[in-house]
Order: C-alpha cells, then sequence, then structure tokens
C-alpha cells in the first residue's frame, strides 16, 4: 500500500512499515490546503493535527484509511470521509499518560506561579516574599469532565497528591470506567451546578463534538468558585474564550491552557492570543502528547492499525455504524464450495435485502463453513426457505437484534 504521512512520525516507524512492503512518503510540511492536490494515489493518510477536510475526501481516487495519529478525531471531516466509504481509525489511550502529566505540570505551575517566579530569576530579580503565598493542592477538591483514557490518567495522579475527586454520575459510563473511578475514590454529582460550586479545580477531558463544543460557557464559568482553577489539555473549542477571558479579567478564575480555539497547526507561527498572554493563564503550545514515550506508543499504534486493515479489519475505526450494523444476522452454515456464498448473495438481493456485514469462517478440516451476514431488514419465512433449499447449505438460522442493542 501507499502511505502518505502528513505530520512527522518517528523514522523507524516508516522504515517498519516499508519493511512490510508499504511505500511510505514523509511531508510533515503538507497543510489542509496542500492535501487534495497531494492525496492521491495514496490508499492510507496518516495526520497528527493536520487538518483533514472534505475536499481531501472528494479529491482522492483510492484513499481507504485515515489513520489519527493520536486521540482527537475532530480534525477530519469523519463524515465526509463515511460517505465515500473511508474508514478514520485513532490511537485511543496511548497519549493519556503525557497529557495527565502536563495538566498536573499546569496545575503546579498556576499553584506556585512557577513561570512567573523562573521568569523572574532569568531577569535577575529575587522576591521571595512575591512567591511565597501559594495556597497549595492537599486536600483541594477536582472536578474531572470526561473521565476516558485521560480523565482517569489524571485522576490517578492528582489522588497522590492527596486532592480529593469528583466527576459527574453518568448513567452509560462504561463499566471499566466506572470500576476504575470508584477504585479511585471518585465521588459523583447529580448535577454539573452541585460539582461546579463544590470543586477547586476543573479539568477538562471530553472530545469536541456537538455536545461539547461552548460546554464551558459564561454559566459554567459563573458556578465555579471564586478562585477556582480551570485547566483544559481537551480542545480549545470546548471552551467559550471570550467568557474566560471577561472571567479571567475579572480576577475570579486561573487557567492552565494546553489548547485554542483557533491555535495554530505544529509549524511555526505568529500568535497573539490574549488568552495566552493573560496573566492569570500558564498557557503551552499543545504539547499535550508531545513527549519521546508518547509519540513511541501512538507510532506503534498506528503499524498495528495498518497490519489490521491489510488483513481485513477495521481496528478503532470511528466512522462506521456503533451499533449493531444490520437489524437481522443470517448464520449459514454450508459445505465449503466455491459458489455457495453467491448463491445465497443472489437470494438477498432478489429479496430486496441489502448486506451490511458479512464474516465467513472456515471450520477445521476445511470441508464445511459458516457464514455471519447482518442484513437490514427482516428475512421473509419464504426468504429462509430459499436459502435453505440452497445445494450446499446445510442450516440457517436468524437472530433479528434491535438496532440500540448492539
Ligand atoms: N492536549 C493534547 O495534546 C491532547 C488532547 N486530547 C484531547 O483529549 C480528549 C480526550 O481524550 P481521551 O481521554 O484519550 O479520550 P476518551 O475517549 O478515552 O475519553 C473521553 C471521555 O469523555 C466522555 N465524554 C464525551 N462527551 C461527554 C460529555 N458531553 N460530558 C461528559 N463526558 C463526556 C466520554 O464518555 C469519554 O469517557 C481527546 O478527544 C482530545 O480532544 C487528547 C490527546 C492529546
Ligand atoms: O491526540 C490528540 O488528540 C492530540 O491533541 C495530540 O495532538 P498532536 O498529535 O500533538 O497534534
Amino acid at each position: 500500500m501507499h502511505l502518505l504521512f502528513a505530520d512527522r512520525l518517528p523514522e523507524q516507524t516508516l522504515a517498519g512499515l516499508e519493511e512490510r512492503g508499504h511505500t511510505c512518503v514523509m511531508e510533515p510540511a503538507l497543510t489542509a490546503e496542500d492535501l487534495p492536490g497531494r492525496i492521491a494515489g495514496y490508499d492510507v493518510l496518516v495526520v497528527r493535527s493536520t487538518k483533514v477536510p472534505s475536499a481531501v475526501f472528494e479529491a482522492a481516487d483510492r484513499l481507504a484509511l485515515v489513520i489519527r495519529a493520536g486521540a482527537g478525531t475532530n480534525t477530519i471531516d469523519t463524515d465526509a470521509a463515511a460517505t465515500r466509504g473511508v474508514l478514520v481509525s485513532n490511537v485511543p489511550g496511548r497519549n493519556a499518560a503525557a497529557v495527565a502529566e502536563l495538566t498536573l505540570g499546569l496545575l503546579l505551575a498556576i499553584d506556585r506561579r512557577i513561570p512567573d517566579t523562573v521568569a523572574d530569576l532569568r531577569e535577575g530579580r529575587w522576591d521571595k516574599q512575591r512567591y511565597s503565598k501559594a495556597d497549595g493542592l492537599l486536600g483541594k477538591t477536582m472536578a474531572i469532565i470526561g473521565l476516558g483514557s485521560i480523565g482517569l490518567a489524571v485522576a490517578e495522579r492528582a489522588a497522590a497528591f492527596g486532592i480529593h475527586l469528583q466527576s459527574l454520575a453518568k448513567p452509560s459510563r462504561s463499566a471499566y470506567a466506572a470500576e476504575r473511578a470508584e477504585e479511585l475514590g471518585i465521588a459523583m454529582c447529580d448535577s454539573m451546578a452541585e460539582l461546579l460550586s463544590t470543586s477547586d479545580i476543573v479539568t477538562l477531558h471530553v472530545p469536541s463534538h456537538d455536545d461539547t463544543r461552548r460546554l464551558v460557557d459564561e454559566g459554567f464559568l459563573g458556578a465555579m468558585r471564586d478562585g477556582a482553577i480551570l485547566l483544559n489539555t481537551s480542545r480549545g473549542d470546548v471552551v467559550d474564550e471570550p467568557a474566560l477571558l471577561a472571567a479571567l479579567d475579572a480576577g475570579r478564575l486561573r487557567a492552565g491552557l494546553d489548547v485554542f480555539a483557533d491555535e495554530p497547526g505544529s509549524g511555526q507561527a505568529q500568535w497573539e492570543s490574549p488568552l495566552a498572554r493573560h496573566p492569570q493563564v500558564v498557557a503551552t503550545h499543545h504539547i499535550g502528547a508531545s513527549t519521546e514515550q508518547a509519540q513511541r506508543a501512538i507510532a506503534a499504534g498506528v503499524t498495528e492499525i495498518v497490519d489490521a486493515f491489510v488483513a481485513g479489519e477495521a481496528r478503532h475505526c470511528v466512522n462506521l455504524d456503533p451499533t449493531r450494523l444490520g437489524s437481522t444476522t443470517l448464520t449459514i452454515r454450508h459445505l465449503d464450495r466455491v459458489g455457495v456464498l453467491a448463491q445465497v448473495l443472489d437470494e438477498l438481493s432478489t429479496a430486496g435485502l441489502n448486506v451490511e456485514h458479512m464474516e465467513n469462517r472456515v471450520f477445521r478440516g476445511g470441508r464445511a463453513a459458516v457464514a455471519s451476514i447482518d442484513v437490514a431488514g427482516e428475512p421473509s419465512e419464504a426468504l429462509m426457505s430459499a436459502l435453505g433449499a440452497i445445494h450446499d447449505v446445510l442450516g440457517v438460522s436468524q437472530v433479528t437484534l434491535d438496532r440500540d442493542d448492539g
């Protein structure tokens, strides 16, 4: 396969993929505007924060997979990809420790005003009194919004500082996250108002999507305690930035920010941001995931996704239907002979049933096989008998599932 890397990944990763017979081209200076003109001829596109707009999918001739070498896929038009049948995968969890480390770093930097004290010393100014007013973190309460890989990694580290942890009760939380939250002693609040009004620190770890964009608005900020600290290492647009600026100007809050709504990409740029310059803010250059450890782990994840794709698996794909694909699963046991599946598909097509997912596994010995076919709709009795009557079909059964149960 031909792979285009539009951001920098370790050379060893490319070398490993070339050893597997793939052709890899790395052009880390490519921008979202360049990509449509460069994508022709590539099967796989690998990006970090470089944006992948719909124009890329319109211009692509053989693109089958986009890999986000990181967690957040908000920079990729995943709907446009889905319309063109292009898989989009991310590499979840592998950079969580790095982001959690930076989050705690921002918190310590704010509490002790480390950037200001360092800057003064670099200028030759000694002022012990000025920098002797930190409050300390022991016994403080932290609200964690988004209890996924990063939220939990932050919780583990904050717990070690003696910080009390709380989050929002969420019935749909995964069993793993719910169990881990309990182990870490994270208290659950029933409402956002309760969570915010009882926390000294609020840290954001949700992805950017329709429900979370500008989640932190004037009302949210107003509900935070006076003197509280807001940490954002998720995405800039989760925060209403003018509203945050107003709260900072009023001296009500302090903030640690790694991400900004209009941040420049991975290169260098002249960039004036009133938030990043604000004296109540400690800001960094969206470097949460940028440790060697995290990038090695992410690169290994990219290789695993390519290997899985070659083997026919859409690993960590974010734009396939997450619920059950077809409403009915047909299980067809048959002799492993050429043409049996073609006859099965012919019958489905005559019945007007669209196949949404299909897998065929051969039994040990190679004499028989079992096909599992998800179809959109309910097969009629006539169709079931027609399938059962196909020569070499050993048996047919069906399970009808509620789409939401997947
Ligand atoms: N600063 C940086 O360099 C990095 C930033 N990120 C950002 O952090 C985000 C989170 O990353 P992970 O923890 O790895 O993802 P994750 O998918 O493991 O966790 C996200 C969590 O947020 C929860 N969530 C989603 N919508 C919510 C809502 N409306 N209210 C409450 N919870 C909600 C999900 O249920 C999930 O538990 C990424 O989507 C990305 O935007 C990720 C990696 C690096
Ligand atoms: O993994 C993520 O979601 C990140 O935000 C990291 O972005 P980056 O790979 O540093 O451009």
